[in-house]
């Protein structure tokens, strides 16, 4: 697929036409490994993108670049039109924007699932405690747990500390969401409740990087596929263009990479 197409499909898809995500040639090392082969991707505001591609191509090490968890060398991260750079304080608004979802959920065992939703509400954006608490509700009761909310996590399932997990970046008032793998860690019947979470999140209009091989989502959700593979985009497209298409070369190259996975 040509740059050209690729790029009228990024615009064809774009909600608003504003870019919320820049990333322009970023490139990044570990040691002598390069991780991220001068990435080049516009995402705009209330797309949806899913990222796939083989174990080890870079996939995580992207998505954690835009909110600086890890530090590219080359290039630019751009959100929102503000680049990262040396000012720590800026970097900290950029990141406000920012709510991330992880394969393994980083809850807090030691705190409740209410303290959890509501612990950077209060000390990061000084929230009082009695607002934060009905905004935790809010969302919990979004991801369908609010009954949960005086629990500790271990007392939780996997799909329900991944609920909260989504619940607790929601907190924040994120305007892009990444997750990474977020159903990797589920068992198969868990699977379901945290996609749906996210499918509704999707539908509310929030911009999101979603790296997963869940293709029922990817079907459902997204607005563009992105492959890669070794450290480079090496495909984007809709869903439709790699999944309706028997002719398309991809999809067998997507199916043998999900069979390998
Ligand atoms: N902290 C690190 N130090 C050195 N190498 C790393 C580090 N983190 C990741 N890597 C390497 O960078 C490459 C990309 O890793 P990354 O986790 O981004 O891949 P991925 O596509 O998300 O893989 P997976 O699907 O298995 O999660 C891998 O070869 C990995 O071993």
């Amino acid at each position: 697929m040509s740059t050209d197409t690729i790029e009228k499909t990024a615009t064809r898809s774009a909600k608003s036409g504003q870019p919320v995500i820049e990333l322009v040639g970023m490139s990044k090392w570990y040691g002598n490994f390069q991780v991220l082969k001068d990435i080049d991707l516009t995402v705009y505001e209330g797309e949806r993108i899913v990222v796939c591609g083989p174990s080890g191509s870079g996939k995580s090490t992207m998505i954690r670049c835009i909110n600086q968890l890890e530090f590219h060398q080359e290039g630019d991260v751009i959100i929102h039109g503000k680049a990262y750079g040396k000012d720590e304080k800026q970097n900290d608004l950029i990141r406000r924007d920012i709510g991330m979802v992880f394969q393994s959920f980083n809850l807090f065992p030691h705190l409740s699932v209410l303290e959890n939703c509501t612990m950077a509400q209060i000390w990061v954006k000084e929230t009082p405690k009695a607002e934060a608490e009905a905004v935790a509700m809010h969302f919990l009761e979004r991801v369908r747990i609010p009954e949960q909310a005086h629990k500790y996590p271990l007392q939780l399932s996997g799909g329900q500390q991944q609920r909260v997990a989504i619940a607790r970046a929601l907190c924040m008032n994120p305007k892009i969401m990444l997750f990474d793998e977020p159903t990797s860690a589920l068992d198969p019947e868990m699977i379901n409740e945290v996609l749906e979470a996210m499918i509704e999140l999707a539908q509310s209009g929030m911009t999101m990087i979603v790296v997963t091989h869940e293709m029922n989502f990817a079907r459902k959700v997204a607005d563009r596929v992105i492959f890669m593979d070794q450290g480079e985009i090496v495909e984007q497209a809709p869903p439709h263009a790699f999944f309706d298409n028997p002719q398309y070369d991809r999809t067998q190259l997507f199916l043998s990479q999900i069979l390998h996975h």
